[in-house]
């Protein structure tokens, strides 16, 4: 047998009748069982590895799921997910009909809070504790949550308020000493010189705080963690539990290269090597783009600096830090900060790029409303990951930010086709606008091998005509314009295409022109159908009382799940061949 005592657990009740003697062989057993299917199946990887004993412990102390266990983020769930029913069909993680990547209440009473975006783990624990108080009931409550996310506004304010709450609350500290990129702040440094003991004579942070603070301690020693849970158990209110873990822990590679083991795609699950590099050369990475672009930029304007809240590797911003530590910043999970930081600075005459997952900066909405746009200060935002990320899922698609943003004044909304055009945007951004600006790319490589063209400026609300036709216009925006025009040179459709660019100032002039020689408009978009570009010609069409007829194409009003992005394109209709069915019934 493969997995003679994972094979005995189905729930965590089967794991609470091993002998505690036991559970030490079945640390490693969780361990191989998760490094197999990940080699294979790809995911997140260091964090769930990093936390194999503790969650084990958790399982084993606590009545789950009576006991009510909250992850932070969820990339490190794979061991809980295993041990709570799924090991099954764990082999189908992040598949389109498969199981989630990160907790979902829809898929297991275990998962108490559904995750994705960190630091939520604390608040929401917090409210079932108040909860379970006010029904006079008695549970515990467990947030684990990790260093880089403990950082976090949201988590400070969850601390806040549960230091003067009598709620029955465990906090977890799941400290590595690493988010996806090396932990940074001050509050990484207090919690290295706790680890090292240095704190002698110094007030406890989180005992500041009113928190019963125990730790640090070693977060792979099952007896001491069982036994530290135990008492934790037999305690009340606010407490917080220190634990010192390595992320990655018991695959050599992935301890040593904890970045790129994070996630690190398939490997080798006995050598822990990743696949040879191919010698292909390919198309880079819009994240690539913008990181050489930026640095490119900031060599000959020394106003330029960078800011990414915690995902220097994955923005590539990483690019720029490294040539230019002065003037390009990691500011930890804190996209709020970044927005308010970034505005700061333009008050200052810098010139800042502020880079974010499409889908964090819906943590910041009200700075970009409040901070930026009310006051006109032209903060670039360079937005990442937009459109369908794939096998990430709900919490992660960037999918609402066409539409989140159109409703804001003052605000350019710009979308480039293809590498080149974000390469000029980013040029056009930095030579000075009385506006901010946010443009939005997807997750992955461009199509363009020689996309180092020299810069050209592009007038701000300008589209522009990729083909012309007549009768039908096909009016897209963004990277998925690139499909449209390969399908329209592909199928040799006489038709008009406009790779709208700019969302907003939208370029009115020039969809008069099509309003005037068209008799149908499909609209193609990878976000939100509602609010976005479908509906912007729309609301465009009513006024000037167009006669013709618009058919809206784009992500429908629904969470779309997780999957490859080819099969979530197609689910949503925003494919090839959907494209082609739709205007083959107009023409
Ligand atoms: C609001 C938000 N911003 C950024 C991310 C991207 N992200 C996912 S995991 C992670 C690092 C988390 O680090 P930590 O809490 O220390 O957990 P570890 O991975 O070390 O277990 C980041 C930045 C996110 N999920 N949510
Ligand atoms: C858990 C999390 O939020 C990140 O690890 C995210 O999965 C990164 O996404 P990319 O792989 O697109 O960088
Ligand atoms: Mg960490």
């Amino acid at each position: 047998m493969a997995y003679p005592l994972l094979d005995r657990i189905d729930t965590p009740e089967d794991l609470r009748r091993f002998r505690e003697s036991e559970l030490k062989d079945l640390a490693p057993e969780l361990r191989r069982f998760i490094i197999d299917i990940i080699s294979e199946k790809e995911g997140h990887l260091g964090a769930s590895l990093g936390v194999v004993e503790l969650t084990i412990a958790l399982h084993y102390v606590f009545q789950t799921p009576r006991d009510l266990l909250v992850w932070d983020v969820g990339h490190q769930a794979y061991g809980h997910k295993i041990l709570t029913g799924r090991k099954n069909v764990f082999h189908t993680n992040r598949d389109l009909g498969g199981i989630s990547g990160f907790p979902k209440r829809r898929e297991s009473v275990y998962d108490t809070f559904g995750v994705g975006h960190s630091s939520t783990s604390i608040s929401a624990a917090l409210g079932m504790a108040m909860a379970t108080a006010l029904k006079n009931d008695s549970r515990k409550h467990i947030a684990v949550i990790g260093d880089a996310s403990i950082a976090s506004g949201m988590a400070f304010e969850a601390l806040n308020h549960a230091g003067v709450s009598n709620a029955d609350l465990l906090v977890v500290l799941n400290d590595n000493a690493i988010g996806i990129d090396p932990s940074v702040g001050a509050l990484k440094q207090y919690l290295t010189r706790t680890k090292s003991g240095n704190e002698t004579g110094q007030e406890n942070l989180f005992e500041a705080l009113n928190f019963d603070y125990y730790g640090p301690i070693d977060g792979h020693d099952l007896d001491k963690l069982i036994h530290e849970l135990e008492r934790q158990k037999n305690l009340k209110g606010p407490r917080l539990l220190h634990v010192r873990t390595t992320k990655g822990k018991g695959l050599q590679q992935a301890e040593q290269d904890q970045v790129k083991y994070h996630a690190p795609g398939r490997f080798d699950k006995i050598t822990g090597e990743l696949p040879p590099k191919n010698g292909d050369k390919l198309p880079p990475k819009y994240q690539e783009v913008f990181g050489e672009t930026i640095l490119e930029l900031a060599k000959v304007n020394e106003k330029i600096v960078g800011i990414t809240p915690a995902m220097p590797t994955g923005s590539s911003l990483k690019i720029m830090m490294e040539a230019m530590p002065d003037r390009a910043f990691d500011v930890g999970i804190a996209e709020q900060h970044a927005v308010t930081l970034a505005a700061g600075m333009v008050t200052q005459g810098l010139v800042p790029f502020c880079t974010i997952y499409s889908t964090f900066l819906q943590r910041a909405y009200d700075q970009v409303i409040h901070d930026v746009a009310l006051q006109k200060l032209p903060v670039i935002f360079c937005l990442d990951r937009a459109g369908l990320v794939g096998k990430d899922g709900a919490t992660h698609h960037g999918v609402f930010d066409l539409a989140y943003l159109n409703l804001i004044p003052d605000l350019i909304i710009a979308a480039p086709m293809d590498a080149v055009e974000l390469r000029n945007l980013m040029f056009t951004a930095s030579q000075g606008l009385d506006l901010p600006i946010a443009m939005r790319y997807p997750r992955g490589r461009c199509n363009i091998l020689d996309w180092k063209m020299p810069f050209q400026q592009i007038p701000i609300g300008e589209s522009r005509f990729l083909s012309k036709g007549s009768k039908v216009a096909l009016i897209s925006i963004g990277t998925i314009g690139s499909m449209v025009q390969d399908l329209i040179e592909s199928e040799k459709l006489s038709i008009t295409h406009l790779d709208a660019r700019f969302l907003k100032p939208f370029d009115v002039k020039v969809l008069k022109q099509i309003f005037s020689s068209h008799d149908h408009i499909v609209t193609i978009e990878d976000g939100t159908e509602i609010g976005g570009l479908g509906d912007t010609v729309l609301g465009l069409a009513s006024q000037l009382s167009y006669q013709g007829s618009i058919h809206k194409i784009g992500i429908p009003d629904q969470f779309i799940e997780h999957g490859s992005t080819a099969d979530l394109h197609k689910m949503a209709g925003i494919d090839r061949e959907s494209l082609l069915i739709k205007i083959k019934s107009l023409i």
